[in-house]
């Protein structure tokens, strides 16, 4: 279990240029795998789950060239199907999430798919019914195993079909739009997600050939082709990272500029980070935080009733910015409470904020209130433990604010999602900290 030793209550200063995002390379990664040409993937994040999908890649017969610090190139034109049958894929499935849209582009070009139960984040029940009824849909024959947790499909020719998805699922959206570019005929997805994440693949996969139209909306259209050509393609910078870089501009009252961040993509996220007051300037398309000297103070509706931040759907507000924003919330001046609908088990961590003497009534496993110290009582350092990726960088911010060294083990969880986390908030000013043998 690696650790970071962390002295906080530092301001910091200066320009983070966020990683390309996670949760969209794990989607364009498994596109690579419905053409046997070259595709080439630019400002790829390094980090553990995508490090980890990209050797699954290789297991499964891509080959894999590493062009330049985040660009490589992957051709699937001779995919070993044999792998999917080994014990070591039945490991090395379960590692991560994103493993899951694996199933989607095998389905569409080689006639099965495999998968075990895919790893990531513990924070409530991960279902993966809307992937695998879209592929039923599709024209599957979907199996189970129940006593090794192994989910396959199989079809000849997957034929194109209406479909209403029970829930907008962006892992199960991307699954089921990478099978379907392959099938035969038009498919149509209605209550589709639209992640930016989503969009991106779209994007490629109509430069590989593909006919997806309703790009953006919850409602596409895919007009199904024979094959798919190569493409080169760049991800966008992440989202949730930037999220994140705002909330530890606010809770150390430092001036940052996080640069590049693709504005026009960031949907609701900067006004929401402005609710809790904020102050989020665009320069360009960098966001500058000046220094919140004076605290920051959270905004109530028109009515003067209490602000509730809650997560949604894109273009909803993402779940996974929600523990950042309780962080932030826990320094505001005023009250608000953050309504996680979508997982039950997300907000456990505030058991820790509440031990750094943070103001937090957990009222039930989806909603917390949070009271805002305006800064009058700062967060003691402690020791914690990172449940998952966002509480555990949620974790280092408080860390970070907090008078103090504060230790945290289990980083393992952070490093699955941020590059080179400690060395980034290292050059900004931040004294953190990789203990030996980590
Ligand atoms: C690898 C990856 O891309 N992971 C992201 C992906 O996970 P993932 O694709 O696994 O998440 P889903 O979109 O399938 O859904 C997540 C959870 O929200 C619930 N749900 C979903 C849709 C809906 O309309 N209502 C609802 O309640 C689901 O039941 C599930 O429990 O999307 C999640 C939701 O944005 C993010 O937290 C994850 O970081
Ligand atoms: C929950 C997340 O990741 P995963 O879906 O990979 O567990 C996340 O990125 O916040």
């Amino acid at each position: 279990m690696g650790t970071f030793k962390i002295e906080g209550g530092h301001q910091l200063r200066g320009r983070i240029q966020p990683q390309g995002a996670k949760n969209e390379a794990l989607q364009i990664l498994c596109a690579v795998l419905l053409t046997a040409e070259e595709v080439i993937i630019n400002n790829i994040p390094d980090i553990i789950d995508v490090n980890k999908l990209i050797a699954l890649l290789k297991k499964l017969g891509v080959k894999v060239k590493k062009l330049d610090k985040g660009s490589y190139s992957f051709q699937a034109d001779d995919v070993d199907l044999k792998y999917l049958e080994s014990a070591e894929f039945k490991e090395d499935g379960k590692g991560l999430r994103g493993s899951i849209m694996i199933v989607g582009p095998l389905l569409g070009r080689f006639g099965k798919g495999y998968i075990p139960k895919p790893g990531g984040d513990k924070i409530g029940r991960r279902r993966l019914d809307t992937h695998f009824e879209g592929f039923i849909n599709l024209g599957a024959k979907f199996r189970y195993n129940r006593d090794d947790l192994f989910y396959g499909v199989e079809a000849k020719k997957l034929k194109g079909t209406y479909m209403l998805l029970d829930e907008a699922s962006v892992t199960g959206t991307a699954n089921i739009v990478m099978a379907a570019v392959l099938a035969e005929g038009i498919t149509t997805i209605y209550n589709a997600a639209c992640e930016p994440y989503l969009q991106q693949l779209c994007k490629m996969l109509n430069r590989m050939g593909a006919k997806i139209s309703g790009v953006g909306s919850n409602l596409l259209t895919i007009e199904g082709v024979d094959k798919l050509g190569g493409t080169e393609h760049r991800m966008l910078p992440d989202m949730i990272e930037i999220g994140s870089w705002i909330g530890l501009a606010a809770m150390t009252k430092s001036e940052l500029t996080i640069t590049n961040v693709s504005w026009d993509d960031l949907g609701v996220i900067p006004s929401v980070f402005r609710k809790t007051g904020i102050n989020i300037e665009r320069q360009g398309d960098d966001i500058h935080i000046p220094a919140h000297i004076n605290g920051y103070e959270v905004q109530n509706y028109i009515d003067g009733s209490i602000l509730t931040i809650s997560d949604a759907p894109w273009p909803g507000f993402t779940p996974d910015l929600l523990s950042i924003i309780l962080t932030v919330l826990t320094q505001a001046r005023g009250s608000a409470v953050v309504h996680q609908k979508m997982f039950e088990s997300r907000l456990f961590f505030v058991d820790k904020l509440i031990d750094m003497g943070a103001k937090i009534i957990l009222c039930d496993p989806h909603r917390a209130t949070v009271i805002g110290h305006d800064f009058k009582s700062t967060l003691k350092a402690t020791t914690m433990t990172s449940p998952d990726i966002r509480a555990g960088v949620s974790l280092l911010i408080a860390a970070l604010s907090a008078k103090g060294t504060s230790i945290i083990h289990n980083i393992e969880q952070i490093d699955r999602g941020y590059e080179n986390i400690d060395e980034r908030l290292r050059a900004i000013g931040a004294k953190i900290e990789r203990l030996d043998g980590n």
